[in-house]
């Protein structure tokens, strides 16, 4: 004896062994298949300069008949991962492919108008931000740095009978505020340890998401402008949390921060129908120590710790 395993050779004897596994049939009320982390990049070229776009897809198919691929060891109008991977190739080469949400819409319409045999599509892209690079104070033409471990992620689910619904997030979006925030007034017990202040710094790895009215939705033929809007909600969050450049605003809890700048971006952009905050707060402790050392803190030195963090979010809707 080799020790090795026999080769199948019939495909009878094969489907009879596999079957024979399986005693009982039980019901399948969840089903999809898809294809995760497609990476794909897209240049586009004008004579002026390049813009860039680098995505990382995931794509998720549904319809009711392909139970019998679960079930009924049957194949047949399965859209193959390997179909769904090229599909995100071929549609960043048609279209525009100049957002995270109009490439997960176009994608979904793709996959739709295709295979009737879908009921539903699905497309989360994650876009890698390449800032244009920046030399003797001009923008470059083709040069781009990346910076931080952020992320445009845009995400369309579509059933065939329904509007697309297109939600878009800021995922890392990293901030750090030197002053003009404290912490003060919160419940003090006997397990109570931090005390209270006026002065402390402000830090978080935010991810931020947004749903848009149905409108939006409907009309998701390619005319709505997701980049623009996107700016608008992250100038708001930013401002909301930073304040004015010349002196901020005081946050008194980060929970209030969030709030605020929730409120601001519903504010600005009537497009969006709510906005979930996230945000882990990262702390960055006073190096008291220095006193022992012989030197005074005075704000100025601090350990930043990014575990445990502050779990804070909110879902500010209108
Ligand atoms: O902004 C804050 N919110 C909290 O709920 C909290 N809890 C804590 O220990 N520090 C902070 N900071």
């Amino acid at each position: 004896m080799s020790g090795r395993i026999a080769p199948v050779t019939d495909a009878a004897e094969a489907q009879a062994k596999l079957t024979k596994l399986r005693t009982q049939d039980f019901s399948l009320p969840v089903h999809s298949h898809g294809k995760a982390k497609v990476r794909v990049m897209k240049v586009v070229r004008t004579e002026a300069k390049h813009f860039c776009y680098e995505y990382s897809v995931d794509t998720t198919l549904y319809s009711p008949t392909y139970e019998r691929v679960f079930t009924a060891d049957d194949n047949t109008d399965l859209v193959a991962t390997d179909t769904q991977k090229n599909t995100v190739y071929v549609v960043a080469k048609r279209t525009k492919a100049d957002s995270p949400e109009q490439f997960a819409v176009d994608l979904c319409k793709h996959f739709l108008s295709e295979y009737s045999i879908l009921t539903g599509a699905e497309a989360l892209v994650r876009q890698v931000v390449w800032e244009r690079a920046v030399v003797d104070g001009s923008d470059h033409d083709h040069g781009w740095i990346k910076r931080g471990p952020e992320m445009n992620v845009g995400h369309c689910k579509f059933d065939r009978d329904d509007v697309p619904v297109v939600t878009s997030k800021l995922q890392g979006y990293t901030i750090f505020k030197s002053t003009q925030s404290g912490f003060a007034n919160y419940l003090q017990d006997k397990y109570t340890l931090l005390p209270p202040c006026e002065e402390r710094c402000l830090s978080t790895e935010m991810d931020a998401t947004w749903t848009y009215a149905r409108d939006i939705d409907g009309d998701c033929g390619g005319s709505f402008d997701y980049s623009s809007l996107r700016t608008t909600v992250v100038s708001e969050l930013t401002k909301g949390i930073f304040g004015p450049a010349s002196g901020g605003v005081f946050s008194v809890s980060l929970q209030a921060t969030i709030y605020d700048a929730g409120c601001m971006v519903l504010t600005a952009c009537p497009d969006v129908k709510n906005i979930k905050i996230e945000t882990p707060n990262k702390h960055y402790l006073p190096y008291r120590q220095l006193e022992t050392l012989g030197e005074t803190f005075e704000d100025d030195v601090f350990t930043p710790t990014d575990e445990p963090s502050g779990t804070i979010q909110c879902i500010v809707e209108r």
